[in-house]
């Protein structure tokens, strides 16, 4: 089936399948067929959901073409829906058109553009809700006479629109719409079907924009692959099942392939087989027999298929696993850690996990499960990264009115919205660009009379911005750092790691921006993953090890929650079944399923486990907590138990 895949050379196509059965190799192999074919490979584009999916793509088509073709595989354009609109709506032509410069505010960024249009006087809860209804209105691609948005949410955008424009920024949910627009435009003409070969891995996790503009950029061929049980619908990226469900029933002569089956471990396959007759999956999506994979060479006495662990507190488990893992590693002779991959719940688990891993003598990488730039801006020392990250930006370029927005906010209880929001009406009034206003304003020196309200508040931070950048402007690599406040912070130890030390502003803040936004793993082999369930896709793993397999954490406590409604709950408990089954899929070898049955229940509570019934031990309040949910719905499938504690005696650990 993966040949005719390969072969195919209609203009349409979709490839579905269960879990594991071979979706994206298909992809790989008629990627690898165009190239081996002469066709060039700037008229490939493959679209998938994140960059550790790009990543992993890139090197499996490194792996499908001779030695000879590799340069050829490296210079195919892979990424994300997302970074494919940026890239329409950066030429020329999508900029003159729409008036827009496509630099997508990251959370933080968000954060004070948020701050802002708080001045508008809207309630911060209706003023969020309107915001998520523009969302889910632009990721819908719906036509804009039917949103019915009502006047305050058409107040809202035409304001947010302005303040974006003037501050050259987009939003990541007006990229897709914007550039789908763009496309269909006469405008567009030029840039409609600019890619002869669209590849799209993953569909259903697009929106309905980004489908759109995948769709638009196609001239020869769209090949589509997908799976509903495998959606994933974190909050903010809107997928639209229905394009891929629907994706033959609205165009026609479509070619759809079903693949059979799944490659991987058979008890593997079956627990997540046996998750795909739960809840809102569809059963027709389930593979039903597995072809075994090898282990490589070297690694055959590892053990194999499924493993539940029980361990007693979150301390024994960590404890007790990543001993487990190090005998498992050690009893190896060319051990490849990055092989292995420890999927946790949440930051904070990561951050333990890492700290344990390390004190075993493991390199480790936490990148899939990276935080953003956290951090109070209303206090500068409490949000170190973010001061260091506007620094940065200020360096790389001293006119970028993103940086000056968040470097003019810090240390204001309301991030100095108001004076800003003068600015910008000064700058409007006087027909200046926002960095001219600003430049303006901070250059004069006016007596009583500001030119706007708190207008000195923002020249005496317009005035410290030109001393920093008078002094640091040449700075590079590891003097460029310092100068910014960044060694030692956790936010850029990734970037730190892989620094030459003649890094540029530019280059550094390029850098930086990819690991916050699109993070991706170091390609060195000895270090272990961490990851989060939902930045599993696209990636495999010999060995996966989850920790904290409880309820609560998987699936987070929203699932049980009693105050939310049924159907919201349902929702919850779907969407957390969906990740964990794609996830735990991964595993090509070995899965490990590891929880423990009581914590402190400060902790329980902070960390949001569900919480059984609550004892007292030894002077504590300990919460008791249940193993997963998902391990009981397995039925038959969910291997029997075994206690933490034998499992260490057998290999000889305690
Ligand atoms: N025809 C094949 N023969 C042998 N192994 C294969 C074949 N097709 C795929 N595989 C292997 O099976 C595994 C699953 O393949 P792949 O990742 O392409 O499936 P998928 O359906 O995209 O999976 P996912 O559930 O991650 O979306 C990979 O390890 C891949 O190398």
């Amino acid at each position: 089936m993966i040949d005719t895949i390969a072969a195919f050379d209609g203009r349409l196509a979709k490839v579905e399948g269960a879990e594991r059965s071979g979706k994206t190799q298909a992809l790989v192999a008629r990627c690898a067929h165009l190239i081996q074919n002469g066709e060039a490979p700037a008229s490939i584009l493959v679209a998938v959901t994140n960059a550790f999916a790009a990543q992993a793509f890139r090197k499996r088509l490194r792996r499908a073409l001779p030695a000879n073709l590799i340069g050829a595989a490296l210079s195919v354009r892979v990424c994300t829906a997302l970074d494919a609109a940026v890239s329409v709506l950066d030429q020329p032509a999508a900029r003159e058109a729409t008036g827009r410069v496509p630099r997508i505010l990251n959370s933080a960024e968000y954060n004070f553009f948020l701050e802002d249009l708080k001045t508008i006087g809207e309630h911060p809860r209706k003023l969020r809700s309107m915001l998520g209804f523009l969302d889910r209105k632009m990721a819908g691609y719906e036509p804009r006479e039917e949103w019915n948005a009502g006047t305050a949410a058409d107040n809202l955008l035409a304001y947010a629109t302005r303040i974006l424009k003037l501050r050259g920024a987009m939003l990541a949910g007006e990229a897709p719409m914007l550039a789908a627009d763009f496309l269909k435009s006469d405008a567009g003409e030029g840039a409609r079907g600019s890619f002869a070969y669209v590849l799209a891995d993953d569909f259903q996790n697009f929106s309905h924009a980004e489908q759109t503009v995948l769709c638009l950029l196609a001239d020869k061929q769209i090949m589509v692959t997908g799976n509903p049980n495998q959606m994933m619908s974190k909050r903010g990226n809107h997928p639209y099942i229905e394009g891929f469900l629907k994706f033959e029933a609205v165009r026609r002569d479509v070619e759809v392939f079903h693949l059979q089956g799944a490659f991987g471990n058979p008890q593997v396959i079956a627990l997540a087989d046996a998750l795909c007759t739960e809840g809102d999956m569809d059963s027709a999506y389930i593979a039903g027999s597995a072809t075994p994979i090898e282990r490589a060479a070297g690694a055959e006495g590892l053990p194999q298929g499924v493993q539940s662990i029980k361990w007693n507190t979150p301390e024994d488990e960590l404890n007790g696993l990543t001993k487990y893992l190090r005998k498992l590693m050690d009893g190896q002779e060319d051990a490849r850690e990055a092989l292995t991959c420890v999927v946790v719940p949440n930051r904070r688990w990561a951050v333990m996990v890492e700290k344990m891993l390390r004190r075993r003598g493991f390199n480790v990488s936490a990148a899939g499960a990276a935080g953003t730039l956290a951090g109070d801006p209303r206090d500068s020392t409490r949000s170190r990264a973010l001061v260091a990250y506007t620094k940065l930006g200020l360096l790389a370029d001293p006119t970028d009115m993103i940086a000056w927005r968040s470097w003019c906010g810090f240390d204001n209880a309301l991030t100095n919205s108001d004076a800003w929001m003068g600015l910008q009406d000064f700058a409007e009034a006087e027909g200046l660009t926002l960095y001219q206003a600003l430049q303006q304003v901070g250059n004069a020196g006016f007596g009583a009379k500001e030119p706007f309200l708190r207008a000195r508040t923002l020249a005496e931070k317009w005035r410290s911005g030109q001393d920093f950048l008078e002094k640091n402007a040449t700075r590079r690599g590891f003097g460029l750092m310092k100068a910014i406040g960044a060694e030692g912070i956790s936010e850029f130890e990734a970037v730190a790691a892989d620094m030459v030390g003649d890094e540029t502003a530019k280059s550094l803040l390029e850098l930086e921006q990819a690991a916050i936004s699109d993070p991706v793993w170091t390609e060195d082999p000895h270090v272990v993953h961490i990851c989060l369930p939902q930045n599993l896709c696209g990636t495999e793993y010999d060995n996966m090890f989850v920790v904290g397999c409880i309820d609560g954490f998987f699936p987070q406590r929203n699932a049980f929650e009693v105050i939310s409604t049924d159907g919201e709950r349902n929702r919850v408990m779907d969407s957390e079944r969906r990740d964990f089954m794609g996830g735990v899929a991964k595993a090509k070898h070995l899965l490990v399923l590891s929880h423990f049955s009581k914590a402190e229940l400060e902790l329980a509570e902070r960390t949001k486990m569900q919480v059984v019934r609550v004892k007292s031990e030894n002077g504590k309040r300990m919460a008791i907590v249940r193993p997963s949910c998902f391990l009981s719905e397995a039925g038959d499938a969910a291997p029997t138990t075994m206690g933490g504690q034998a499992l260490l005696a057998e290999y000889g650990l305690n």
